[in-house]
């Protein structure tokens, strides 16, 4: 299991692929019931996307705000050396 703060995933666990980023199936390690969708994006694509991504983060903090059933919350924001981490709810098709 690789951990972001208070959730954790398997790399197994793969949801999904964008341009920069990697999109994984996580859970919270208090309510493991919780599920949610862990975006890794590497810092080395970020070099060419550093705008991109602060602007994707003020946009996700701004939508979360308003609580809506149809947008999905960012829960929390994480770094380490080489990842910037999003946790995000989980969008459900
Ligand atoms: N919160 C989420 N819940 C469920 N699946 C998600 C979530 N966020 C992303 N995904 C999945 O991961 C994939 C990649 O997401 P990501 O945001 O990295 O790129 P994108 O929006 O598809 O494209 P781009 O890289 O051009 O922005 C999505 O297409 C989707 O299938």
């Amino acid at each position: 299991m690789e951990s972001v703060g208070d959730y954790e995933y398997n790399t197994k666990d793969l949801i999904g692929q964008g341009a920069f980023a990697v999109v994984y199936k996580g859970k919270s390690k208090k309510s493991p019931a919780l599920t949610v969708a862990i975006k890794s994006i590497t810092k080395k694509s970020l070099a060419k996307s550093q705008n991109l991504l602060g602007k994707e983060i003020k946009i996700l903090k701004e939508l979360t705000e308003l609580h809506h059933e149809n947008v999905v919350a960012l829960l929390d924001c994480k770094e380490s050396s080489h990842n910037v981490y999003l946790v995000m709810e989980v969008c459900i098709a």
